[in-house]
């Protein structure tokens, strides 16, 4: 498993004010928009591409478009979902799957709720959309949703990570596949409700309100 810490300043400076408590939702919704796209650059510089003639007014020459089949981007929700946009907007002919995933906060157990996604992706470069990494259980069986249905591509894009959530991932993947974990923060430690710390406290409640 490869992990990559984007190391920006506006990064940095937009997940301060997504830590902070007193960050209002709309803000918050805004920021993490924000924060997706400048992620979403780092997370698709190995997307893979074919060559094109184009046309200029002036003359011909080759560019790139992306490869068939297109990548599908899967957030998990609810927290994922608020990542949608910001990264769909980078990459508009992408398909969009959905997992629906819930963290029991008493046994830390990922619940699966909702699956929509396409029965093969096998070939295919997915994406995965979660704000965060915390004990690893949402995301591993995020991952493990993907290979089973033939993806060995797989990039996750997360905003804050807890070092143990990424060993849990990192022993999860072996060598089974090529996966990518891009992060805008790897924070201190999980707390004794496995919250991140810092962190920015429950993402979904964060972004949506509810409970
Ligand atoms: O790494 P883990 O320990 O599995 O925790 C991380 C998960 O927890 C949060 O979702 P949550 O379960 O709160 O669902 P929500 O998005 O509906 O709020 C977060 O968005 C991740 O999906
Ligand atoms: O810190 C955490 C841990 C799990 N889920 C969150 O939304 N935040
Ligand atoms: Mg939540």
């Amino acid at each position: 498993m490869r992990l990559h810490v984007a190391d920006h300043p506006l990064v940095a400076h937009k997940l301060s004010v997504l830590r902070d408590a007193s960050t209002p939702s709309p803000t918050f919704r805004q920021l993490v928009d924000e924060l997706v796209t400048l992620l979403a650059y780092e997370a698709t510089r190995d997307v893979r591409t074919t060559q094109v003639q184009v046309t200029t007014p002036v003359s011909t020459t080759t560019g790139i478009k992306l490869a068939d089949p297109n990548p599908i981007v899967v957030p998990i929700l609810r927290a994922g979902l608020g990542m949608l946009d910001g990264m769909t907007r980078l990459l508009p002919t992408a398909e969009v799957g959905f997992l629906g995933l819930q963290r029991d906060e008493e046994t830390l157990e990922a619940i699966t709720y909702a699956n929509r996604l396409p029965d093969d992706l096998t070939g295919r470069q997915c994406f995965l959309l979660d704000p965060m990494l915390a004990t690893g259980g949402t995301l591993v069986a995020s991952i493990d949703y993907l290979l089973q249905r033939g993806a060995r591509d797989v990039t996750a894009v997360c905003l804050i990570a807890a070092p143990e959530g990424i060993k849990v991932v990192e022993e999860f993947v072996g060598d089974r596949a090529d996966v990518q974990v891009v992060v805008a923060s790897v924070d201190e430690r999980l707390d004794e409700h496995a919250y991140i710390v810092p962190g920015l406290g429950d993402a979904g409640d964060r972004l949506y309100g509810i409970v």
